[in-house]
């Protein structure tokens, strides 16, 4: 799965992207999907069937007195089909902890969409402590006991290499995939062997195909290099490729 994360970037003559995107997606053995301002949704899902339309948050609430909130059943109305949830962003700027994350995540789900669970550890944490063990109290405390398996994915994507030109290392993120799988089933029992878990932080076209070619790796979460078709292409090439020879 190749995920593109839009930000707050874009308008709607930047939607022509999506035709391009979809256009590279269209002979891949993967799974496109483009994450979009709340603003975005509706016009990019009358567009064309892929790729699949993203938002990047919802209310934790199913609707009310929330001045500037988004809903998760107006995001569905909207033609959406997923959305990320608890990127540190969100974290960062709204303050939003593992508790608002996981009743995110609740109302999402009930609501019909597909949930793309965001955990990761800053650079302080790595530094000093044990970043596995920060990032699995993160997903264990972010997903609630009942989750459905089926309609979840989750991203690692440390804070440090977000925007930062500097992605995690193959080994690094081999590590912590590997815990995250035990923390997804540790919580959902044996449904969390097949929750998808993707890598995001300074995912380009030069170095997707090291990344995608780990073998704990499922997918990419995009920041940067999902605002322009010509960017992202090479990294759904990349996806194809490992995809086919993981069915090899
Ligand atoms: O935060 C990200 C995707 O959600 C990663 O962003 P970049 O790919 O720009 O580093």
């Amino acid at each position: 799965m190749v995920v593109g994360n839009w930000k707050m970037h874009g308008s709607s003559a930047a939607l022509v992207e999506l035709d391009g995107i979809a256009e590279a997606a269209r002979h891949a053995r993967v799974d496109v999907a483009v994450c979009l301002p709340a603003t975005l949704l509706m016009a990019a899902a009358q567009r064309a069937r892929d790729p699949i339309i993203g938002a990047q948050d919802c209310h934790a609430h199913a609707s009310g007195s929330h001045t500037g909130d988004v809903s998760a059943a107006m995001i569905a109305d909207a033609g959406a089909r997923l959305t990320i949830i608890g990127h540190s962003e969100r974290r960062r700027d709204h303050g939003e902890t593992d508790a608002i994350v996981n009743a995110k995540l609740d109302t999402a789900i009930a609501h019909g969409l597909g949930v793309i669970l965001c955990v990761g550890e800053s650079e302080a944490q790595r530094r000093e402590g044990d970043p596995a063990a920060f990032v699995c109290r993160q997903v264990a405390a972010s997903l609630p006991a009942q989750a459905r398996a089926d309609r979840l994915m989750i991203a690692y994507e440390p804070l440090w290499a977000i925007g930062s030109g500097r992605s995690a290392s193959g080994e690094q993120i081999a590590t912590i995939h590997t815990d995250i799988r035990r923390a997804v089933q540790d919580r959902l029992g044996d449904q969390g062997a097949d929750v998808p878990i993707l890598y995001g932080g300074s995912v380009t076209g030069d170095n997707a195909d090291a990344i995608l070619g780990l073998e704990t790796v499922d997918g990419v979460l995009v920041g940067g290099a999902s605002l322009t078709a010509e960017r992202l292409a090479p990294i759904i090439a990349a996806a194809a490729r490992h995809s086919l020879s993981r069915l090899r």
